[in-house]
């Protein structure tokens, strides 16, 4: 008995609906396939090779069988189109866009993600990278946040360092909220050796630590006097920071833009529901207790 036909994966195409060997699409168009799974709005669960060979099947699909033009030779009408199918044949210009956006991100990722591994052609500057990476971290930022506040000794101060407290846990509510949403995973050339993480860092989308390097350089630009240099050091840290998680194989571009908007955002909100002693006293004066 001849065994069943496999698909890539080993899985047998009889669990599929029936295929005809030998279509055109299905035999020699390679690139044709990319382009349809690249369209393709799939169901959670469907299986790809199912929806790539139901498409393949359908008339519009087979060479010189478009359903209108071969309506007058042919006496048998075709069946309509699955639903799902009709979908993939009339892709949205924004589904294109969006489609063809993400395939760039990644093509482009992957491309930058030079220190991705040790091995990795720029994999020598991995460390530099992984130290760039604590210093845009959630637990220093918050201990040393914490540690400032106990040490000052102006109102002023500790309203700042008040508000940067604030700030950095509304950071991380969003970032763990948004990223549980979306749940983007990971460049597959990530290597998942990030030091104290929680469990939505499983998750790229997006990446906290843009969120964070843009909202607290804004911050600190807004509050701190500094001279120029040290304000173009500020902003060249949260850059690089950005740019070092998609080097390091963590995040694709996409990831690291919206993180720096979704930081940028954070602190006008920040700025916008201020803390202060009037607005929130209790805050205030239970920090000051002995
Ligand atoms: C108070 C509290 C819940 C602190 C947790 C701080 C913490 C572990 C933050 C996670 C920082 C982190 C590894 C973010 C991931 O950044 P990506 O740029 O990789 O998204």
């Amino acid at each position: 008995m001849p065994s069943p036909r496999r698909n890539a994966e080993g899985r047998p195409l009889a669990a599929c609906a029936p295929s005809s060997s030998g279509s055109p699409a299905h035999g020699g168009g390679g690139g044709r396939f990319e382009f349809q799974s690249l369209l393709s709005s799939r169901a959670p669960g469907a299986d790809p090779t199912c929806a790539r060979l139901r498409a393949s099947e359908s008339p519009v699909h087979r060479r010189g069988s478009f359903p209108l033009a071969g309506a007058g030779s042919s006496p048998a009408l075709p069946s309509p189109l699955p639903e799902e199918d009709r979908m993939d044949l009339n892709p949205s210009f924004l589904g294109i866009a969006l489609r063809s956006l993400l395939a760039i991100d990644l093509w482009l990722s992957k491309k930058l993600g030079v220190c991705a591994g040790e091995s990795s052609s720029w994999g020598s500057v991995r460390p530099l990278m992984k130290l760039l990476e604590i210093s845009g971290h959630g637990i220093p930022w918050l201990l040393g946040t914490l540690y400032c506040l106990s040490r000052s000794d102006s109102w002023a101060g500790r309203e700042v360092l008040m508000n940067l407290l604030f700030s950095l846990l509304l950071d991380l509510l969003l970032v763990a909220l948004i990223k549980g949403l979306v749940r983007r995973r990971r460049p597959a050339h990530n290597q998942m050796d990030m030091f104290f993480t929680l469990s939505v860092d499983k998750y790229s989308f997006p990446s906290g630590h843009a969120t964070r390097a843009a909202l607290v350089s804004r911050f600190i630009l807004n509050h701190l006097v500094l001279a120029i240099p040290l304000r173009v050091l500020v902003v060249l840290w949260a850059f690089i920071l950005g740019l070092s998680r998609v080097m390091l194989g963590r995040h694709n571009v996409t990831d690291v833009a919206f993180g720096f908007f979704l930081g940028y955002m954070q602190y006008s909100i920040v700025d916008y529901c201020w803390l202060s002693p009037h607005n929130a006293p209790v805050l205030f004066v239970l920090w000051n207790q002995p």
